[in-house]
């Protein structure tokens, strides 16, 4: 068997948070044989492999091998509601599966931000639940519409911070960050003294520094320069997992995105891939203009 299996038994069974003793007892073997497993010392036997792949929720090939596992369910909403004076969602049914590239599209108020909003937990939906199959908290990457970002600390204090409580400090990492988002004459600066784009560049370099398997990202070129959109752009599609962006930079979509989401009278009207709109002769502009008629 290659190396990598005990590495992935690792990684799978803490996304799990199973301990040794669970897995074992759902295996019907001992502690000692997982522990095994992990370490390399011993193999498990094929059916044990089967069985460890539907509790893990991924392919044999994702286990054994490492290999993307592009049918991997991230997240599950099921019939979700949302009423503040009137109902915003109806009844929203979405999966997001690992590795996809996501873009979130409606009119205004159509309520997107609340649907990132539900799934991200700051709101309660009324009348279900966001079911995660990972651990959301460790995962889950938000830039959201209003950047979250501290006035009174200097740029470089701020991206510090947030190094830090994401467990990913490393000085030679942030500078390299700072010059590839055009941010290092301004390392200094107050964050309350930066300009709409900067705070923008600022904001999608927190909410990136550390890996996820989803990135939600609200609006995140608004207010960006040419120059910074064209960049950004660039460094999201060098992101590993899976991403869902709200944005109407529709040039965009048609280059980096494989499906697309459109929220219509409270609940996903389309929920379409890429290839099928350009196999219409579409772009996706013109798909959406007539789509969200
Ligand atoms: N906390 C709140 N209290 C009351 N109404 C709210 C609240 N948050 C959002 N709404 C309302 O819900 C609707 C959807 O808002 P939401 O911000 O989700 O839309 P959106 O699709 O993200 O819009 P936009 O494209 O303009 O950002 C709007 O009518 C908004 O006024």
């Amino acid at each position: 068997m290659q190396d990598i299996f005990p590495q992935q038994l690792l990684k799978l069974r803490t996304e799990k948070q199973l301990s040794q003793t669970e897995l074992a007892r759902r295996l019907y073997v001992s502690r000692q044989a997982v522990s095994k497993w992990e370490n390399g010392d011993a193999d498990p036997s094929i059916d044990k492999l089967i069985l460890l792949a539907k509790i893990f929720k991924v392919s044999l090939d994702h286990l054994i091998l490492g290999i993307p596992d592009h049918n991997n369910l991230i997240l599950q909403l099921n019939h979700i509601a949302m009423t503040f004076n009137t109902p915003v969602l109806k009844d929203i049914n979405l999966s997001i599966f690992n590795n996809e590239r996501i873009a979130l599209l409606g009119s205004n108020g159509a309520g997107k931000t609340t649907l990132v909003k539900i799934i991200e937990g700051a709101l309660m939906p009324t009348n279900s639940t966001v079911e995660w199959q990972i651990n959301k908290k460790d995962s889950l990457n938000i830039m959201p519409q209003n950047d979250l970002l501290i006035p009174a600390l200097k740029v470089k204090e701020q991206i510090t911070l947030a190094a830090q409580i994401s467990k990913v400090n490393n000085s030679e990492k942030i500078n390299r960050l700072l010059e590839q988002f055009n941010l290092k004459s301004q390392q200094n600066t107050l964050v309350a003294k930066l300009s709409g784009g900067q705070k923008r560049r600022l904001s999608l370099i927190v909410s990136t520094l550390r890996q996820s398997k989803l990135l939600i990202l609200d609006e995140p070129t608004v207010g960006m320069d040419l120059e910074s959109i064209d960049y950004f752009w660039q460094f999201i599609d060098q992101v590993t997992g899976s991403i869902m962006v709200i944005t109407h930079d529709f040039n965009q979509i048609d280059k980096f995105f494989s499906r697309v989401l459109l929220l219509k009278d409270g609940q996903i009207s389309y929920d379409v891939s890429v290839k099928e709109i350009h196999q219409h002769n579409q772009s996706i502009e013109q798909w959406y203009r007539q789509a969200n008629q």
